[in-house]
């Protein structure tokens, strides 16, 4: 899909930790473009460097070359939302007070507040749990929270890593579901890390996939599966079973000379 306006721009984007046994170079080189309103997604093995990536865009953690560029079109919106894998709201708060804590620190009214807190918070089907503490919700339940706080954050780009890799199959399916219907009604810039091709074919409208030692782009693969997408009916497509081998190919190749590397390392460090 071409997007008319640009996001997100990253130029020769590198980043090395120096550590007490020498320096890692967890990205190397790394240039893209994403659209405004493009959901894209990033998959790797383990150690690529996703996470930083991730961490540079949102601004947590410096660069040590290149340039970034994240295009602003409203002054009065954060720049960036952020969901982690680990559930991240706040115990004290109640469901909306949570869903609704971006917006009071820009000081927007309570009832307005609420009002776009409540939204959110019915699109993830938690109407009936607005006043109840986080201790009161599993694990999926909070997760939705989060995401819910994100979305009614109106940031310019929303940043995902993994965040429903710790949930089990069924809250993982009908978080998926829900994040697909929120975001085909914002159409917010969406960035989102994944372990699973599967999650990056239901989600994702390109799939970036990275090689380890040094963090690296390996390809771009454009996912043209149809929208708006049933995520039950696009598994069955020959279109996705094709798209899901592709990227499993250039994936297995990378998670293996990832192993490979990481046990020579492991021999050379004994
Ligand atoms: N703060 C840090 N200090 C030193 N090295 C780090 C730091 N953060 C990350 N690294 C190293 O940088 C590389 C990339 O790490 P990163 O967490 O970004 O990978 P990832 O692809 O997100 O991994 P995973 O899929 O396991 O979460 C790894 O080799 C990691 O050990």
């Amino acid at each position: 899909m071409a997007y008319e306006k640009e996001s997100i721009s990253v130029t020769n984007l590198s980043k090395i930790f120096h550590t007490t046994s020498g320096e890692i170079t967890a990205l190397q080189d790394i240039s893209l473009s994403i659209g405004e309103g493009e959901f894209f997604c990033i998959v790797g093995p383990s150690g690529c460097g996703k996470t930083t990536l991730l961490r540079i865009l949102a601004g947590l953690d410096s660069s040590s070359g290149g340039t970034i560029s994240l295009k602003t079109t409203n002054v009065d919106r954060p720049i960036n939302s952020m969901v982690f894998q680990e559930q991240s709201i706040f115990p004290w708060m109640t469901v909306i007070d949570n869903v609704s804590y971006g917006l009071r620190m820009r000081n927007i009214p309570k009832k307005e507040r609420y009002e776009i807190a409540n939204h959110y918070i019915e699109m993830i089907g938690l109407s009936k749990f607005t006043h109840a503490y986080p201790s009161q919700l599993s694990g999926g339940m909070k997760q939705r929270v989060s995401v819910a706080r994100a979305f009614a954050n109106d940031p310019e780009i929303l940043l995902m890593d993994e965040p429903f890799g710790a949930l089990d199959e069924q809250n993982r399916i009908l978080l998926q579901h829900e994040l697909l219907r929120i975001w085909e009604e914002a159409r917010k810039t969406t960035v989102f890390i994944t372990h699973s091709i599967d999650e990056a074919l239901c989600l994702g409208d390109r799939i970036m996939v990275m090689s380890a030692n040094p963090g690296m782009i390996k390809t771009i693969i454009t996912n043209d599966l149809p929208r708006p997408r049933k995520i039950s009916e696009i598994r069955t497509s020959l279109q996705y079973n094709q798209l899901f081998q592709s990227i499993w190919q250039i994936l297995r190749d990378e998670v293996t000379n990832s192993k490979a590397n990481s046990s020579t390392e492991e021999k050379s460090n004994y």
